[in-house]
């Protein structure tokens, strides 16, 4: 389980922050123009990875050559619901094209059949594209858009995900919503030792504050189109406070 931490241990320094966040330029008609933005603004930041469509992973991982900033492979974006054969497709074709540099897989999970108790298929699903990403070096999250979940499905979602061989647990895609922070902390509480966890889809009604409040529960990465804002406030606006 990741261990809540206190604020001191926090380095709230802007390029501390940026390590803990993944930048994202996902909407579905991102255009060339967007993804170039948002590669600048991940280089000016420094953050720790940029996530865009896959279409665009290849140009970004080029135009981030050099930085050590990950390119997000984000696979089955953002409903999850297609067969794992596809998945695993998918995930190979992001070994091909991506593989020597720093990159990792974002699945999406098969929401509906956690939802119909199959449990078996549920796991099978992440644990076949998980072991693409292992076998290339590559670690891999499963996405679980915990906000569309009972808590129950959420526990259980965790620890089939972790089961599965997940090096991560990520709410959301922020396609459908975000999680709220209850549904993090049962994610931070749920995840076993070595597991860790990601938030998303924190939308425009999260604020620096509450990305905050994640970090304190236990919170190992924050992927958001809102990670500029999030460094910015936190690192000018909380930060100096604490001295
Ligand atoms: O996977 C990351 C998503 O883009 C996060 O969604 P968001 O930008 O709405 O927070």
């Amino acid at each position: 389980m990741p261990k809540s931490i206190h604020l001191s241990d926090l380095d709230l320094s802007r390029e501390g922050l940026a390590q803990l966040m993944d930048f994202s330029v996902l909407n579905p008609d991102a255009s060339q123009e967007d993804v170039d933005h948002g590669i600048e603004t991940a280089r000016r930041y420094h953050f720790k990875g940029f996530h865009t469509n896959t279409f665009w992973a290849s140009y970004a991982a080029d135009r981030l050559e050099g930085t050590g900033i990950e390119t997000g492979w984000v696979l089955a974006f953002p409903f999850g619901a297609v067969s794992t054969a596809a998945k695993v497709a998918e995930a190979k074709e992001g070994v091909r094209t991506l593989n020597g540099r720093p990159w990792v897989i974002d699945m999406v999970a098969n929401h509906g059949k956690l939802k119909s108790g199959d449990y078996d298929f549920y796991k099978k699903d992440i644990a076949e594209v998980a072991k693409v990403a292992h076998d290339a070096g590559a670690e891999c999250k499963a996405i679980l858009e915990v906000q569309l979940l009972t808590d129950a499905q959420i526990a259980a979602a965790v620890e089939l995900a972790s089961e599965a061989g997940a090096d991560w647990v990520k709410s959301s895609t922020g396609r459908h919503g975000g999680p709220q922070l209850r549904q993090v902390k049962l994610m931070c509480d749920t995840a076993p030792e070595g597991v860790k966890v990601k938030v998303a889809g924190t939308g425009n009604f999260w604020t620096p504050m509450v990305a905050l409040g994640c970090l304190l529960l236990g919170v190992q990465r924050i992927g958001t189109h809102n990670a500029p804002w999030i460094c910015d406030e936190l690192s000018s606006e909380v930060a100096p406070l604490l001295t």
